[in-house]
């Protein structure tokens, strides 16, 4: 394979993952590729425990946001006890630190969110003040410039902690994402997936990434057979939007490519949390300039007073 020619084929690869049940489900994932590929290859799971799993009492962005959960798996691969880290690659910082790279992106799972409620069969449904939990401010933006006249209120904890808060009572529905809940087994739990219009997806949304040391470019070699140029394309410009606007910050931001004719095609937009401003753009480009495009899409949003929003947030 030429993947591999300029390498030996890997004898061990050890995968760094969080402990969550989707965690390990994508990491089991990626184990079994592995796998398939390199036949005599002894693929391990060394599971860890992230800040952002341990902290579930206030919402993510107060506390430093996505970086909670991939510091522990980048120190493993820093001190060399793990070669490669498995991430959402919603989890995952715009900006990677110096010593790391994304060498690949798999096939991205259906990128939207879901509606689930016992109750109600759609948002559309659900009468005046019964409440959706969410934990995140671009879903809150959207559901609050959309549906005015429903409560929104804070969710944090894994898939199945949201899911036992919803069967409480606790809410009347929840919003998570579909691709979380299919990979578990839990589609049977989606009432309706919300379109894009309805909910515009987060950067990197139902895609997962693989991290390793940008030394190790045998490692990269061993996981191009596992990149799809097509998902690679659209996070890639998913993701400079958020860079562009966002950094490091948790806003109310979502950005979303699609392929089309062997074209990107990318929406985003910019909100305040309550919804009551939002700005919203849309770009065609070529695929090849993915980067290129998020950056051009970012700059059609701050035309459009998406600075004025982002300074508000602070
Ligand atoms: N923020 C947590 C997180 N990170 C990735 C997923 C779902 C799977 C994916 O997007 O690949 C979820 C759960 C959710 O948002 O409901």
């Amino acid at each position: 394979m030429s993947a591999t020619s300029d390498f030996p084929a890997p004898e061990r690869i050890v995968i760094a993952t969080r402990e969550s049940r989707l965690a390990l489900w994508q990491a089991e994932h990626v184990k079994a590729r592995l796998e398939a590929l390199y036949p005599g290859c002894r693929v391990e799971l060394l599971g860890m425990t992230t800040r952002g799993d341990q902290i579930l009492d206030r919402p993510l962005a107060k506390v430093g946001g996505k970086g909670l959960f991939v510091k522990e798996l980048e120190a493993a691969l820093l001190e060399e006890r793990a070669d490669i880290a498995v991430h959402s690659m919603k989890d995952v910082p715009m900006q990677l630190a110096e010593p790391f790279a994304l060498p690949c992106i798999s096939a991205r799972e259906v990128p939207l969110d879901a509606f689930v409620s016992p109750r109600y069969a759609s948002l559309a449904d659900m009468p005046p003040g019964t409440v959706v939990g969410t934990s995140s401010l671009r879903r809150e933006s959207q559901l609050h410039a959309q549906f005015p006249f429903l409560a929104v209120t804070s969710l944090r904890g894994n898939l199945d902690t949201r899911l036992r808060k919803l069967d409480e009572g606790q809410y009347d529905a929840i919003i998570l994402a579909a691709a979380g809940l299919r990979r578990l087994g839990l589609a049977d739990r989606i009432r309706a997936e919300l379109p894009s219009e309805v909910s515009l997806p987060a950067a990197g949304q139902g895609a997962l990434g693989i991290e390793c040391l940008a030394k190790r470019t045998d490692i990269a070699a061993w996981l191009a057979p596992l990149n799809d140029a097509d998902t690679s394309a659209c996070v890639r410009a998913e993701r400079a939007v958020s860079r562009a606007l966002a950094g490091s910050c948790e806003v109310p931001l979502g950005a979303y490519a699609e392929m089309r004719a062997g074209r990107l095609w990318l929406r985003g937009f910019v909100a305040l949390p309550d919804g009551s401003r939002m700005v919203r753009a849309e770009r065609e480009g070529d695929a090849a300039d993915a980067e290129g495009l998020g950056l051009a899409l970012a700059d059609d949003l701050r035309a459009q007073g998406a600075e004025d929003i982002l300074a508000r947030l602070g």
